[in-house]
């Protein structure tokens, strides 16, 4: 039996001079981990935009479960070097979208949920640093600790391991893997990279050209994405 947290059906999404992708379907079932793979400009971000609503597809349907307002999202972004000045510590930065900040102070439910966070991510000793201070291993930790602070069922990863070097890749993703593991989070992970979504992924969807695949991850061919299968 499934038990799918996001339905996309018949999904078409164009702007004015391009159609980017048309009559898509796939399911993300609870508590998985799909890497959404493809080259350059292909539309992983234009989907994502349409997952979060930033964007109205030109036809079709997303749908959560059981309903929009019970999947809370979390994001993360591409890596984004910051100034060495910005001002925030790792531990602003991990609270900034709690509700504290607009009262202007943290529950004590809120610090536990940092400080949990915090431990979580391997960030609690460097807590107290500017954030643009730290490693950039350590920034896109931040980032997936300020995602993950409001207790997400659906984590978006854009294309957040793109400027890590190898190490890092596999640290950030080995945390995200048994958060989402533990915590029965569901997990969408845009990537170029084949062989990195082969071993977090249980599914994947591949978009080319006028096309895609969806399927089980053992299903995604790894060396050359252009003799992929069509559906
Ligand atoms: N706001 C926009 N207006 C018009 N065209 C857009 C807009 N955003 C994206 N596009 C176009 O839509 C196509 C898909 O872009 P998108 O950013 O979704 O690709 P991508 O697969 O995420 O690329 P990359 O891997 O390089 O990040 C591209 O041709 C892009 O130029």
């Amino acid at each position: 039996m499934t038990d799918p947290i996001l339905t996309v059906h018949d999904l078409s999404v164009a702007f004015p001079n391009q159609t980017v992708f048309k009559h898509l379907d796939f399911q993300l079932e609870r508590g998985h981990f799909l890497s959404v793979v493809g080259e350059n400009g292909i539309g992983k971000t234009t989907l994502m935009r349409t997952i979060l609503q930033q964007l109205k597809p030109l036809s079709g349907e997303i749908s959560f479960h059981p309903n929009r307002k019970t999947v809370h999202f979390g994001y993360v972004p591409q890596f984004r070097n910051l100034d060495r000045e910005y001002p925030l510590s790792i531990r602003d930065f991990v609270s900034l979208n709690l509700s504290g900040w607009k009262l202007p102070w943290l529950s004590q439910q809120e610090h536990q949920q940092v400080h949990q966070i915090l431990a979580q991510t391997g960030l609690l000793k460097i807590q107290k640093q500017p954030l643009g201070m730290a490693s950039g291993g350590q920034k896109q930790r931040a980032y997936l600790a300020q995602a993950l602070v409001e207790r997400p069922d659906l984590l978006i990863l854009d294309e957040s391991t793109a400027s890590l070097d190898n190490v890092m890749k596999y640290e950030l993703l080995d945390l995200v893997k048994q958060i989402q593991q533990q915590q029965g989070l569901s997990v969408i992970f845009v990537t170029h990279d084949v062989p990195l979504a082969k071993q977090y992924a249980d599914d994947f969807l591949l978009l080319k050209n006028g096309t895609y695949q969806f399927g089980p991850i053992a299903q995604l061919p790894v060396n050359d994405l252009q003799e992929a299968d069509h559906v």
